[in-house]
């Protein structure tokens, strides 16, 4: 069977149209997102900061496909996620959207390499292949050589996030979306990691969201928007 996915080549990037979320609040509903609407386009490094509770976990999640909004769209590379049964939404976060955590979610028991490695089961490059673009991602975010063989413990949180960033970019994304990448680090290594993901966002081509309330480390964004009480301005 031939699906919207399998016809797809194009890449467009990020779109939310008039993306309305609510949760359970008692007898009542609580907005999250009130009629959010935005493009991000591919090569574009936009960043989402307002105080807590604003909303912006819930943009991401909506963006993420993970949370199905009470209404709009959330398009990806065009393709409308609403519209997709739930096989095809999976497939579609796994082929199109790199999606990096706040808290590093690594595998305590696997290598650096491993991390990448361990998704490839469901994308079937060969083994040797994998592991030669696994080593050569985790260099382009500065981890070589034995670094790329030490578990999560034995590096930093800084390193931890690259492991993480790097592992977000394996299955090359169109979209990526990056949740308080800095929130674990100190400032210069914060400053370091959005460095990073602008020259990512360049060099890969990825429509690029990121949330942060640390307005110290948006000068290397093309966008910043701000969240208030459910609304993007
Ligand atoms: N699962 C949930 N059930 C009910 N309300 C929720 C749920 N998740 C979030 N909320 C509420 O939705 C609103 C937006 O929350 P969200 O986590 O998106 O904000 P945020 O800007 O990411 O906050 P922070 O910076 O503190 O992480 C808040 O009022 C929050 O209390």
């Amino acid at each position: 069977m031939t699906t919207a996915l399998d016809t797809l080549t194009t890449r467009t990037g990020l779109a939310l149209r008039d993306v309305t979320l609510t949760y359970p609040d008692g007898e009542a509903r609580l907005t999250a997102l009130d009629a959010v609407s935005l493009d991000v386009a591919p090569g574009e490094f936009t960043a989402v900061a307002g105080p807590s509770g604003s909303g912006k976990s819930s943009l991401l999640a909506v963006a993420a496909t993970l949370l199905r909004p009470d209404c709009g769209e959330v398009l990806i590379d065009g393709v409308d996620a609403g519209a997709l049964g739930d096989r095809e939404r999976t497939a579609l976060r796994r082929d199109r959207l790199g999606i990096v955590f706040q808290q590093s979610n690594l595998l305590a028991s696997l290598t650096a390499v491993e991390q990448l490695l361990v998704l490839e089961s469901v994308r079937g490059r060969r083994p040797r292949e994998a592991r030669r673009r696994a080593e050569e991602l985790l260099a382009s975010v500065g981890l070589e050589g034995a670094k790329q063989r030490r578990r999560p413990h034995q590096l930093s949180g800084g390193e931890r996030q690259r492991v993480n960033i790097a592992r977000a970019l394996f299955g090359e994304p169109s979209v990526l979306l990056v949740d308080e990448p800095t929130s674990a680090l100190d400032h210069e290594r914060g400053a370091q990691i959005v460095t990073l993901l602008a020259e990512i966002t360049r060099a890969h081509s990825t429509a690029t969201v990121m949330v942060t309330h640390d307005r110290d480390l948006l000068g290397r964004v093309d966008r910043v928007l701000e969240m208030h009480d459910g609304r993007l301005s």
